[in-house]
């Protein structure tokens, strides 16, 4: 803990942020999103099912150029995915390549021009060791379970540094306990690393039990309907934070807004 307050700035600058589908019958996912993302800052996104949070996440990424708005990132505009970014998605078994094993996945994204083969060796056993995986680097993907193999994604996502880490669903497919785990994992990892993080999810509790703000998109074309800061007490518990009557308030407005907004569009 610092004894003096240092005034927060923004990591992620988005600004009027929209995207259009093209083809025979254009579709707007994302209407027009204007948010910051301050530096060291956990940042969730909650919205009905289909609202534009992945096309959002695409365009903020670089992967997707936006229809309308700009990104930025620490004041550069985004126009490529930034070295500085790193993605984790929810589909892991997707992600990391099968026929590398856990170390051979993590140095892939690792710069063997900047890096000695001793720094990067050493730089993986960090990685490992932060997400609980020490001892695994010698093993392939499959021979790890879907938690073990995200915890493999989430640390080649830390491997390389980046100054944000972008994540879309990321523990979706993973069991409820398996979830927490992971919860708690980015948690931990976020404070040991200084990580900037803007997490998509579609669990409300998720989503107030990780962030400092969590987001509310409408349906689409998205909007931010609400921004709400989480002052729950830090280090947060499973059990004890969930248990909260604060808790209990944020997850039941968030839960209100969203059904809210799918019942708005309904009747329109
Ligand atoms: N390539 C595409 N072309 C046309 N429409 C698309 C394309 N990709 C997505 N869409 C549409 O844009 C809308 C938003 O999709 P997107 O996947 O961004 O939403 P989401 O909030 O991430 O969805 P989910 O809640 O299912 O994860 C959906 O209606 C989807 O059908």
């Amino acid at each position: 803990m610092t004894t003096t307050e240092t005034p927060s700035t923004d990591l992620l600058t988005i600004e009027g942020l929209g995207h259009t589908y093209g083809g025979a019958t254009p579709f707007t996912a994302v209407g027009h999103l204007d948010f910051t993302v301050p530096q060291g800052a956990f940042v969730s996104i909650v919205g009905p099912s289909g609202c534009g949070k992945t096309t959002m996440l695409r365009c903020i990424s670089g992967l997707m150029r936006p229809t309308q708005g700009t990104v930025a990132l620490e004041g550069a505009p985004v126009t490529g995915v930034p070295r500085d970014l790193a993605l984790v998605f929810q589909d892991y078994s997707r992600s990391l390549f099968p026929w590398r094993t856990v170390s051979g996945n993590i140095s892939f994204v690792l710069d063997k021009n900047t890096l000695s083969s001793e720094e990067r060796k050493e730089r993986i056993a960090e990685v490992l060791n932060a997400v609980g995986l020490d001892g695994a680097g010698g093993k392939y993907p499959w021979q790890l379970s879907g938690g073990m193999q995200q915890r493999v994604a989430i640390a080649r996502a830390l491997a390389y540094r980046p100054k944000i880490l972008l994540m879309d669903e990321p523990f979706a497919s993973v069991d409820a306990q398996t979830r927490a785990e992971l919860e708690d994992l980015m948690l931990r990892v976020r404070d040991q690393f200084g990580m900037t993080i803007l997490f998509v999810t579609h669990d409300i509790d998720e989503s107030v039990y990780l962030a400092d703000q969590v987001l509310v998109l409408s349906k689409s074309p998205s909007t931010i309907v609400a921004k709400i800061d989480i002052d729950l007490p830090r280090p947060r518990d499973q059990v004890s934070t969930r248990e909260l009557e604060q808790f209990v308030h944020l997850r039941s407005d968030i839960a209100r807004m969203i059904r809210e907004q799918s019942q708005l569009k309904k009747a329109a």
